[in-house]
């Protein structure tokens, strides 16, 4: 039905076009202008009248089940204007209240499913995966051509079968090859931060960046500017405005790709076309790289290295598709980071977009001011450790417990190892209050529908975007008493063994979609929390200190899909002699 509206509106336009041209022939300039204001007015009619079909079409279809219960909104354009462009997770979770489990509403035709418990993202998500495991359709991701990238992939063949290859390098069992590359990456974040502390951010960004970057393509990345990490970062940065709900009106009207790159407004082809061309140069840039290091015998060992040579033995090293499938996969691995809404942003969004429109590929001046001040590495798990810095420096208890149950295992002559993970059930329960506390990506990835369902005795649409509100599943304040407080005694049984809570999973997403490099990022973590407490001490600076029942949530995090701390003055210091030792000690 999308595609059958975009095409009549297409018709339609041309239609309108030719009419007009035929009574204004000599003048070009009259002709267009009246062509477009009426074609705007009409259009709009004519698409309340495709919205309304579609409706009838679809309620049809599903006569005797409703939807799920929620806010209504409008007709014809439905909830549009309720649909919460902040901080979505709170508002959500305030209709799940009032709603149910299960809630539902619609924007411009388009219908919204949000989960509240886990209990319906399970039966959904996982128990009827065949279904609930599709991607949204917006327009704009077919013109940044995103497709190959894995978590914005439509559930087709070319998403299995890079998934697949990343579900083999990063099952529990292959992760373990890693462990010398998390380890050294982890001795020079130490090392980095004991020199320059006041570079927290960048230091965390490049660890995350460097460990990604060092296992997919065996590629050792020196610093915070690094040409592949900058790629990807851009691309993710300024494209991942586009896909925000209610951020681009070409979302919402297909047919206005039909009109001009220079008209007013039309600005997000030009951006999106600079994303693709970044997406092209992400893919392509360090693959090459590893090919040619296989060609003359310098390639380092890494997951891309393994999965090309695989293909040459078994004879496909020249099969496009094979490659495409490497190609996808490994560019997957490193998100990049969708953060970065501010004004100053926004300015240099509209400079991108001139540059790219005039020159077709980016200027060196703009590219330096991008890598400048769009400087924020790092993604998912980068996110967790800038919580984990942020709990230090409010939560000195928190801070001090966890010293001496790490302190009592290493007796302070090494850096706890993975071995030691077993015996430190506060640090345990210190690492699954940080996943529970703020859930970096409070919503998931949406997933949708690719059939009709009913569910419950709910309809629920082809096309239907599914959203888990995994910020609300674990902050239920009838399972987590005083859920926005950090407490990791909560996950302590009164003998002191650690609890698990299956419920933190919500955080990695569900189903065929769930995330693949989770045991990967919890290892990682793990690594990074023992060795830091280690060795330094975190306090918030002087000026900032504040009781710790006064901290709110909504002042510490950012308001983005992947909402993240906001910057915080914090003094990391190391700990004391033997620290700097243990410091010095770390191979690099
Ligand atoms: C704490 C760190 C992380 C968190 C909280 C996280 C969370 C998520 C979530 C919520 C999803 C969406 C799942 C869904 O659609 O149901 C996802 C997908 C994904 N994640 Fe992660 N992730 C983390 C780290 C990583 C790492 C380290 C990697 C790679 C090494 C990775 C690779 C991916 C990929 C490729 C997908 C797309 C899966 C698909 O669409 O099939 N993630 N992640």
């Amino acid at each position: 039905m999308r595609r059958w509206t975009r095409s009549i509106g297409y018709l339609y336009v041309l239609r309108c076009g030719s009419r007009h041209s035929e009574s204004l022939p000599t003048s070009p300039m009259p002709t267009t202008m009246p062509v477009i204001l009426l074609t705007a007015v009409d259009f709009l009619l004519l698409l309340a009248c495709l919205v309304a079909l579609r409706d009838i079409a679809s309620r049809r279809r599903r006569i005797g089940f409703p939807h799920p219960p929620g806010p209504r909104g409008l007709p014809l354009i439905g909830n549009v204007f309720g649909i919460p462009k902040s901080r979505p997770w709170l508002v959500y979770a305030q209709w799940a209240k009032k709603y149910g489990d299960i809630v539902s509403t619609t924007a411009m035709g388009q219908n919204i499913v949000i989960l509240t418990s886990l209990k319906t993202a399970r039966d959904l998500f996982e128990k009827r995966a065949a279904n609930y495991s599709d991607r949204s359709t917006l327009p704009i991701l077919k013109l940044l051509e995103w497709d190959w990238n894995v978590p914005f992939s439509r559930y087709s063949d070319r998403w299995r079968r890079a998934r697949k290859i990343i579900e083999r390098s990063m099952r529990p069992s292959a992760i373990t090859q890693y462990r010398a590359t998390q380890l050294a990456k982890v001795g020079a974040f130490l090392k980095a931060l004991r020199s320059t502390p006041q570079d927290l951010r960048e230091h965390i960004g490049l660890l995350q960046g460097s460990i990604i970057m060092s296992i997919t393509y065996g590629y050792d990345v020196k610093d915070y500017d690094d040409k592949f990490l900058k790629v990807v970062d851009d691309m993710v940065r300024l494209g991942a405005p586009l896909i925000l709900p209610g951020s681009c009106l070409y979302n919402d009207l297909p047919i206005l790709g039909y009109l001009p790159a220079w008209l007013p407004g039309m600005g997000f082809k030009a951006l999106a076309g600079y994303c693709r061309a970044l997406g092209v140069e992400a893919r392509s840039a360090p693959m090459q790289l590893v090919q040619e290091g296989l060609k003359n015998g310098t390639a380092a060992p890494s997951v891309t290295r393994e999965h090309l040579r695989e293909l040459e033995e078994n004879g496909e090293a020249d099969g496009a598709q094979g490659l495409d499938d490497i190609a996808s996969a490994s560019a997957s691995l490193y998100p990049g980071d969708p953060y970065h809404r501010s004004l100053l942003n926004t300015a240099l969004l509209m400079l991108a977009v001139c540059s790219w429109s005039r020159h077709r590929k980016p200027s060196n001046h703009l590219r330096l001011l991008l890598v400048h001040r769009l400087n924020l590495n790092g993604a998912k798990t980068a996110a967790v450790i800038a919580t984990f810095f942020l709990v230090l420096a409010n939560f000195p208890d928190v801070q001090r417990k966890a010293q001496a149950e790490v302190d009592a295992i290493s007796r302070r002559q090494r850096l706890p190892d993975r071995d030691d993970r077993l015996n430190l059930p506060y640090i345990n329960a210190l690492i699954q209050e940080l996943l529970r506390w703020h859930t970096i990506i409070p919503l998931g990835i949406p997933h949708a529908t690719l059939k009709d369902d009913i569910y419950e005795g709910y309809s629920i649409p082809k096309g239907s975007i599914v959203i888990a509100n995994a910020w609300a599943i674990l902050h239920d304040p009838d399972v987590y008493p005083d859920p926005d407080t950090y407490n990791p005694e909560r996950y302590l049984t009164e003998d002191g063994q650690f609890k698990e809570d299956l419920a933190i999973a919500a955080n990695f997403g569900f189903g065929k979609r769930v995330c693949p490099g989770r045991h990967f990022a919890d290892s990682t973590l793990y690594l990074i929390v023992v060795s830091v407490l280690s060795t330094f001490s975190v306090r918030k600076a002087q000026d900032s200190v504040q009781d710790s029942s006064e901290i709110r949530m909504t002042d510490l995090f950012t308001d983005a899909p992947l909402s993240r701390p906001e910057r915080f003055a914090c003094s990391i210091t190391p700990r004391d002699d033997i620290a700097l030792d243990l410091i010095s000690g770390v191979s690099a």
